[in-house]
């Protein structure tokens, strides 16, 4: 399990560089994301919120769920994924951040994507997106650009949430 990186880490702002090749040491990296994003937890983690300036994330909806109510994992890789086109139409979903911790406001994205990435196998992929995945890709693909959900609010908003996890922080350190 690796350390998350939060907000105002100067780190998270780094932008990204692609992934030249797929090697083992990058296939380790991804065992580790998927372990750490498990762990949170979250559904979604980019490399740079572990201190990688890769452009490399995974994403995990574990939306569906089995027999017994266990969460049945879909893991993702998306290695140098471009956005080619995105629909007019946008969408409001209320967005946390493993690196904004507890803290939640409401983002508009294109409700639809056409998104173009590797596997972990190195294979190509396009598909089109939409739903859940899309905003997902959409706010992982932000990190990748040293891009954290609260940039897309208002000041006001913006503000008001750094206060919020600034009260959040002395209280968890008062636990500590
Ligand atoms: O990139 C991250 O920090 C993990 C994000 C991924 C995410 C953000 C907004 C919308 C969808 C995914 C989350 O913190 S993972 C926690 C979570 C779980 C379910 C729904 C929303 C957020
Ligand atoms: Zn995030």
């Amino acid at each position: 399990i690796l350390p998350i990186i939060e907000t105002p880490d100067p780190l998270l702002r780094q932008k990204s560089t692609p992934v030249e090749q797929v090697t083992e040491e990058i296939r380790t990296l991804i065992d580790d994301m998927f372990e750490t994003m498990y762990a949170a937890p979250g559904i979604g983690l980019a490399a740079i919120q572990v201190g990688v300036p890769k452009r490399l994330l995974v994403i995990d909806l574990q939306e569906e769920e089995d027999a017994d109510g266990k969460p049945i994992r879909k893991p993702r890789v998306f290695i140098n994924p471009e956005i080619v086109e995105e629909s007019d139409q946008f969408v409001p979903y209320n967005e946390g951040c493993l690196s904004v911790p507890e803290m939640y406001a409401e983002v508009d994205r294109p409700d639809r994507i056409r998104a173009r990435w590797l596997d972990r196998d190195g294979v190509a992929h396009e598909e089109e997106l939409t739903g859940l995945i899309a905003v997902c890709l959409q706010h992982e693909m932000d990190h990748l650009e040293g891009v954290l959900f609260i940039d897309h609010l208002s000041r006001l908003k913006r503000e008001m949430i750094l206060k919020k996890l600034a009260k959040y922080r002395k209280e968890r350190a008062k636990l500590a």
